[in-house]
């Protein structure tokens, strides 16, 4: 099962102005590998990580997923995102938010899937509070635990590691990697972290909208 970017094309209009945020982007991710996406701010990765999402469309090129063996599974179940703002509900405690995909998807049992997966990322004695009651790298690995609740076969993270400290990154670094191997995900991280370089399989970057060194 293969996620991939073929020859993608994506122009932003900021009034007159036109910026070319993706200049032909190729890029493929199998199941079971770990892809680091680098690249300085600005040279076009969370357009390319959104691209894969479906929540831009690119002007030309494609993206899609082939291989899937449940075609009919849920779309934040085949490709789950930790998005760069975490996207999590003020109003629903951590736990309610992580079992929220799990709900979704119709799990059997989500509240337990979220419990168990929030202790996996050392969030259980919080599962209770809200997000405004945790900290920024807490709320963080809550997003990615919102991801991994439905045991995706994709995984798209913008930066899942910039709010955390190098023993806490080595730590959601070493879940991922367990993860990926218990489940075969596939994982696509957009860093600049050297943890995650250092645990990637292989490592994408982009410049200027371009796949400079694959
Ligand atoms: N909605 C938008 N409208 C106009 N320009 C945009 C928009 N989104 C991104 N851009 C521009 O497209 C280019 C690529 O942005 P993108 O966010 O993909 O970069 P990035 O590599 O993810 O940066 P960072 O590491 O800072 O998150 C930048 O020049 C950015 O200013």
């Amino acid at each position: 099962m293969t996620l991939s970017a073929t020859d993608v094309h994506k122009t932003y209009r900021r009034g007159r102005e036109q910026v070319h945020a993706l200049r032909g982007v190729t890029l493929e991710v199998q199941r079971g590998e770990v892809v680091a996406l680098l690249g300085r701010s600005g040279s076009g990765k969370t357009t390319l990580l959104n691209c894969l999402l479906g929540w831009e469309t690119p002007d030309s090129g494609s993206v899609r997923v082939s291989g899937a063996a449940d075609p009919g599974r849920a779309p934040w179940a085949t490709v789950a995102v930790v998005p760069q703002r975490f996207g999590l509900l003020d109003e629903l405690s951590l736990a309610d938010n992580v079992a929220l995909p799990a709900r979704l998807a119709a799990t059997a049992d989500p509240r337990g899937a979220a419990l168990r997966t929030l202790e996996t990322l050392r969030l259980g004695p919080l599962a209770g509070r809200m997000p405004d009651e945790v900290s920024l790298g807490e709320q963080q690995r809550t997003a990615l635990a919102r991801a991994l609740v439905v045991r995706p076969d994709f995984l798209v993270a913008d930066e899942p590691t910039g709010r955390l400290d190098e023993e806490l990154s080595t730590h959601v670094l070493t879940t991922l990697r367990e993860v990926y191997a218990a489940e075969g995900t596939g994982v696509l991280i957009a860093s600049h972290d050297p943890v995650v370089v250092a645990a990637a399989d292989r490592v994408v970057r982009l410049s200027d909208g371009r796949v400079v060194d694959g």
